[in-house]
């Protein structure tokens, strides 16, 4: 409660500027008689308009849930001889709070190792009375900035009261992941749609947007039938193995036409991460070959250099006792039948275990 209480402060003066001295004597007349504009916020006057600060509704929220839910038991607990004089930032013991700077560097402590990148000092608390209440965002941008910093801390702030902002943030993202429809959401379509909803912080970016978002084509993949089927049964329709002999040893080819987009077959193995392929490379001895990809038409497709006719995808499948992550292979453009199916292994002459072996096929 304390700390929820430094943080309301916090909100005054490192928010809107309000000096100090007129957050000590911060009335609870002032907050009584606060000007809200239902969806906008309220203005709340100081020091008979002297100072003033134009609140969220956020913000007001939170210093409402101070005075309505911590305000009355630091008052119920203070002593006979105690006066709040009216203030609305008490102590534990009921008393008017002395000492603002302190309880923020207190603040401060907290929540410095949850803001990484901040420096070691408090930030600045400005004691002169700027009269403006709005964040200016101009002037703090960069990692370790204001901004980040209050990001980084609502995020972290151990206290349930603010798991809604990270809730907000989810559904936020999820609301312009489907709002951007088939259409692979860019930089400024998730801009569009955030301004359109007037998002001015907690604000989704791209890069989450993208992992919301799943395409139609994978969402259509997901449940299909005979996909699932055709998984669990190793039995794909349309591709068959060819032996190219010496030059390349054994491959996989088209028996039909596949239109881009399509579904060839899966590599069906052991799905492990890149670290632990990484790992697996490196404890292999040398010159033991070893595929990735086990026993499938997967595993026997070529490499194609940059020239792919096939693309490896990772998708979570359907199944019927649970999802279970799949690399299927899709056609990546439309494909006539006979051809060789190849995807691009992304193995370069410079790769990690290529240095010093013989893969002048790589150079095809
Ligand atoms: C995943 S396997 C592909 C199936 C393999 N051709 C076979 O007969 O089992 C990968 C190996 O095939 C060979 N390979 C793959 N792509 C090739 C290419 N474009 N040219 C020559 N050899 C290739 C290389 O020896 C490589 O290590």
């Amino acid at each position: 409660m304390t700390l929820y209480r430094y943080f309301c402060m916090a909100t005054l003066t490192i928010t809107h500027r309000v000096p100090e001295e007129t957050v000590v004597d911060f009335k609870v007349t002032e907050w009584n008689d606060r000007q809200v504009s239902a969806g906008v916020g309220a203005t709340i006057y100081f020091r008979d308009g002297a100072d003033r600060a134009v609140f969220s509704v956020d913000e007001e929220r939170w210093l409402g849930a101070y005075f309505t839910a911590i305000r009355p038991l630091y008052l119920t607990r203070k002593g006979e001889a105690a006066d709040d004089q009216g203030c609305f930032f008490l102590g534990t013991t009921g008393l008017p709070v002395a000492n603002p700077r302190s309880d923020l560097c207190r603040l401060w402590r907290h929540c410095r190792k949850i803001c990484e990148g901040a420096g070691p000092n408090p930030p600045p608390v400005t004691a002169e009375a700027t009269g403006t209440s709005s964040r200016d965002k101009s002037s703090v941008s960069g990692k370790g900035s204001r901004d980040d910093q209050w990001d980084a801390f609502f995020s972290e702030f151990p206290t349930p009261y603010f798991n809604w902002r990270r809730i907000q943030l989810e559904k936020r993202v999820l609301h312009v992941s489907a709002s951007a429809g088939r259409q692979r959401p860019t930089e400024a379509k998730v801009a569009a749609i955030v301004a359109k909803e007037e998002w001015k912080t907690n604000v989704p970016s791209l890069p989450d947007v993208l992992q919301a978002w799943v395409s139609p084509l994978k969402a259509a993949i997901e449940d299909d039938k005979g996909v699932l089927k055709s998984v669990v049964e190793q039995r794909w329709k349309g591709i068959d193995f060819k032996d190219f002999r010496e030059h390349k040893g054994r491959g996989v080819i088209a028996t039909m036409p596949f239109s881009k987009g399509e579904v060839i077959c899966d590599c069906h193995g052991k799905l492990i991460s890149e670290s632990e392929g990484k790992k697996m490379m490196d404890e292999m001895q040398e010159g033991v070959m070893c595929y990735l990809f086990f026993d499938t038409f997967g595993r026997r497709m070529n490499d194609s250099g940059k020239a792919s006719n096939v693309k490896p995808v990772l998708i979570q499948l359907n199944f019927a006792d649970g999802p279970q992550d799949t690399v299927l292979f899709l056609a990546q453009r439309n494909i006539a039948g006979n051809e060789e199916l190849r995807w691009d292994y992304g193995v370069r002459r410079m790769s990690f275990r290529d240095e010093g072996m013989d893969l002048a096929w790589l150079d095809d």
